[in-house]
């Protein structure tokens, strides 16, 4: 693919052909699966799927770790027929991405009800079996995939359960059409657009100079402390929402803040994790904790918090019956946002 553009060469100025990046040939094409029905199924033909059941994804087990496996369209056909299915079932699929060889990608459940007849719920252990691999809760499997098949599944789980949610018009009351590459589903009687949404959430590192605060929900793993988070009301900036979660969360007025970068986050059904450095103003460092929302907080100085970094995950009980200290593992954001915080603390601490 070409580009048209403008260079100036040498005093002169003329029109030349500047083939396009890997990364924008394969940008533009996915864009245009998601404009052109024809052109997705095309793409399909050559494609690859990611398969899920009740939005747990298909799995395989190689040392220590899951991977990802992919299937074809014609071993998902033959698949599909072994177990009574009906082949057009495949139109339930969305895209994904693609590999740079433009290499579609897909995903595919087999077990959410769809508007097909048979639900393949009945046949998850033989599909299992035949597959050689389980359909395992991302939630379980997300910390023991590389980045790429977490990246993957987490954005596939999201879509398949966005699309599973909106079936039917919030206006008429009518079922909604997909089109092929799921980027958008129509309302026939309408014409009412529905896109994929994921909700913004904030999570935010607070730091009074020296230490920084960290909070647990009884909901977490034993043990484990995380950055704070929370959800952006309607209506509210990302600082906002910083500025009231801090606030209503342990009680403290934030400073200022810093952008630090973002996520997207499976859970719990597609958020857009907005990362966060907050400061507090010392000697206004009084925690007041809202049971309604955590377990506790507290602060922790740069050495406890770069031991629990370097800590696994643990949940076993230790002699004394407190658990260890340790951080979300280095796949969420959380972990990243708190792992440059030490970073710069060890940085600022040396001599100049
Ligand atoms: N990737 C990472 O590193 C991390 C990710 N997270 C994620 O951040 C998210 C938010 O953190 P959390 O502290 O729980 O958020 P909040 O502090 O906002 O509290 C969660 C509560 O907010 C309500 N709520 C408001 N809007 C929504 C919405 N759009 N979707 C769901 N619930 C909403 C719910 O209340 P009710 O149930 O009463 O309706 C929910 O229980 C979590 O999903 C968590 O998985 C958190 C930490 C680290
Ligand atoms: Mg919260």
């Amino acid at each position: 693919m070409f580009l048209y553009c403008g260079i100036a060469c040498r005093r002169k100025f003329f029109w030349c052909y500047r083939p396009l990046s890997t990364y924008v040939t394969k940008t533009r094409y996915l864009f245009e699966l998601k404009e052109d029905d024809d052109a997705c199924k095309k793409a399909q033909q050559t494609g690859a799927f990611y398969l899920f059941h009740g939005l747990a994804p298909l799995l395989q087990t190689s040392a220590h770790q899951y991977l990802a496996p992919r299937h074809s369209l014609l071993e998902l056909e033959r698949l599909l027929g072994k177990f009574g299915q009906d082949a057009q079932r495949i139109e339930d699929s969305v895209l994904i991405g693609c590999s740079e060889q433009q290499e579609a990608w897909f995903a595919l459940d087999l077990g959410l009800d769809s508007s097909f007849s048979i639900s393949a719920s009945l046949h998850k252990p033989e599909m299992e079996t035949e597959l050689k691999g389980s359909f395992i809760e991302l939630r379980k499997a997300l910390f023991q995939l590389n980045a790429r098949d977490a990246s993957m599944l987490s954005t596939a789980q999201a879509l398949l359960r966005w699309h599973d949610a909106h079936q039917f018009c919030s206006r008429s009351g009518q079922p909604t059409k997909k089109n092929v590459a799921g980027s958008k589903r129509v309302c026939p009687s309408n014409n009412i657009i529905y896109y994929p949404q994921m909700a913004p959430v904030v999570i935010t590192l607070v730091s009074d100079g020296t230490r920084c605060l960290l909070a647990r929900q009884s909901s977490f793993p034993k043990g484990m402390y995380s950055a704070l988070a929370g959800f952006c009301d309607i209506g509210e900036s990302v600082e906002e929402t910083i500025r009231r979660e801090v606030a209503e969360e342990v009680g403290l007025e934030v400073e200022s803040l810093q952008y630090y970068a973002s996520q997207h986050w499976p859970f719990p059904s597609g958020s857009l994790m907005i990362a966060c450095h907050a400061t507090v103003k010392p000697g206004q460092t009084e925690i007041q904790v809202n049971l309604r929302e955590l377990e506790t907080a507290a602060w922790f100085s740069h050495d406890e918090v770069a031991t629990a970094l370097k800590r696994k995950g643990s949940y076993s009980q230790q002699q004394n019956g407190t658990f260890p200290f340790w951080l979300p593992p280095k796949l969420a954001i959380s972990h990243q946002l708190i792992k440059e915080w030490v970073e710069k603390q060890t940085c600022s601490s040396l001599p100049a």
